[in-house]
């Protein structure tokens, strides 16, 4: 190409201006030979910098839809999914209106010849957790990529990138093999509302038609990033309650001392809890359970006070009313009767004007009773096919782990459906809900890899 381009130059230099022409031409001819050879890079290198762009671009634009809670914009990041799955040959969308027009559940399927086998659910919530833009270094929905290939943007992890990984993977497989088509047919759906309990997402969905047509027999969830070099997934949550514990007491003068105000109580009943909380830390901290395997109870607000003007309060009150609000997460492996018995006693004990109250949020048991919980041995043939698939494509996965937070996966569990949480994020740090939450170009495009190992083995497994 350069040759030609030169021969193609020099013939049209006029000779009586051959000198200094000749000095520029060598310019322009270098310029023009790497103008050339640049722009045939990307061919030459198997086109990885163009899919990467692409993918990626999918990815920002996907992230910079808010769907941030308290006000999540659902629709328009239904829209954007729907015209990416339409975009991808053989697969079919459908959106469900479970509940309000504005928590649409977007449903992309890619139907497998066996009709008959159990299909495959992959899982993305559409929603993440709010963000406080004034402590972040990148504003959280710009999606902003740094020189180091960072992508900054709520929800990068928690989990939009599995969001389109999926969908990227489909398109590659695609592209590569047009003739492809599964075995069992592969669904993907796209929920609201799991940060807030799922309870209209997918609670709803599970109990829908549309779901129970779809004999889901493995069904795919997110999961966590880890820090090291192999992929970390979970064949259990923990479940979250709502604690809520208030007290009641004598309200007086701020100058008094005296039994039994509410404050007392309250702040009696708090180091009760921290000390619960202490113990509990400390199995962790001897290396005796992992974070996820024992009871977490955080305090996440305290409520008491007389209030005045402008968000301040009365200070020489003693107030008659005080609450703490705590999020307690529980490992399937541990008896709820036993932390309720506990609260009500030690926690919130009526002796001392307690009262608590509890919100469950999502099951903790199946429809037999059985905490929520998937095998990660041979009684469950989804867990070799699930592990050979991230093995074959070159990845390594940690011992199986009880996810310390939450997914719409309890949902799944409760109906007994063998289910993985897994999102493939090595190296990276875990920024959940955190500020300056962000994924690594890199990482997120090995993860693409990884999905289309996955859908391909469990789609075509056919035990
Ligand atoms: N994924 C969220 C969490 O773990 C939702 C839990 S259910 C309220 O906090
Ligand atoms: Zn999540
Ligand atoms: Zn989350």
């Amino acid at each position: 190409m350069c040759k030609s381009s030169y021969r193609l130059y020099v013939s049209q230099t006029k000779p009586a201006m051959v000198k200094p022409i000749w000095h520029n031409q060598s310019f322009f001819l270098l310029s023009t030979c790497a103008l050339i050879f640049i722009s045939l890079l990307p061919l030459t290198t198997q086109q990885t910098p163009e899919t990467a762009e692409t993918s990626i671009t999918r990815f920002q634009q996907y992230l910079r839809i808010k769907t941030a809670h308290p006000n999540p914009d659902y629709s328009t990041a239904v829209s954007f999914l729907n015209v990416l799955a339409k975009s991808i040959p053989n697969l079919i969308t459908k959106t469900l209106y479970l509940t309000t027009p504005q928590k649409p559940l977007l449903l992309v399927t890619f139907l497998g010849s066996n009709p008959n086998l159990p299909s495959i659910l992959f899982n993305s919530h559409l929603d993440s957790v709010p963000a406080e833009p004034s402590k972040w270094v990148h504003p959280p929905f710009s999606a902003i990529k740094t020189d180091d290939g960072k992508i900054f943007a709520r929800g990068a992890q928690d989990d939009k990138c599995i969001a389109i990984q999926y969908l990227e993977a489909l398109r590659n497989i695609i592209k590569r093999d047009p003739e492809f088509k599964p075995i069992r047919t592969l669904h993907i759906c796209y929920v609201p509302d799991e940060e807030i309990g799922g309870f209209d997402g997918m609670q709803k969905f599970v109990e829908s038609k549309e779901f129970k047509e779809m004999n889901v027999g493995f069904f795919l969830d997110e999961g966590q990033a880890s820090i090291n070099n192999k992929y970390r997934v979970f064949y259990a949550d923990r479940s979250p309650w709502n604690l809520v514990i208030k007290a009641v007491g004598k309200p007086g003068h701020g100058s008094k001392m005296f039994d039994d105000t509410a404050m007392e109580n309250l702040m009696k009943s708090i180091e009760v809890v921290s000390r619960f909380r202490e113990n509990q830390f400390d199995l962790v901290k001897t290396g005796v359970l992992a974070n996820s395997e024992v009871v977490s109870a955080n305090p996440v607000y305290l409520k008491a006070g007389t209030p005045s003007k402008n968000g301040n309060f009365v200070m020489n009150m003693q107030p008659s009313e005080a609450e703490v609000g705590y999020d307690v997460r529980l490992p399937p492996t541990v008896d709820p009767d036993l932390l309720k018995k506990r609260i009500a006693e030690e926690w919130a004990p009526k002796t001392r004007n307690m009262s608590y109250h509890i919100v469950e949020k999502g099951p903790l048991r199946d429809y037999m009773g059985r905490p929520l919980m998937t095998a990660t041995n041979d009684s469950n043939p989804w867990w070799n096919v699930f592990k050979d698939a991230v093995e074959a494509c070159g990845g390594e996965l940690e011992k199986p782990e009880i996810l310390s937070s939450t997914t719409d996966a309890r949902y799944m569990r409760q109906l007994g459906i063998p289910t993985f949480g897994f999102s493939p994020m090595k190296n990276t740090q875990i920024l959940l809900h955190d500020h300056n939450e962000y994924l690594e170009d890199n990482v997120f495009l090995e993860g693409i890899k990884v999905y289309e190992s996955i859908i391909k083995s469990l789609s075509s497994f056919e035990g």
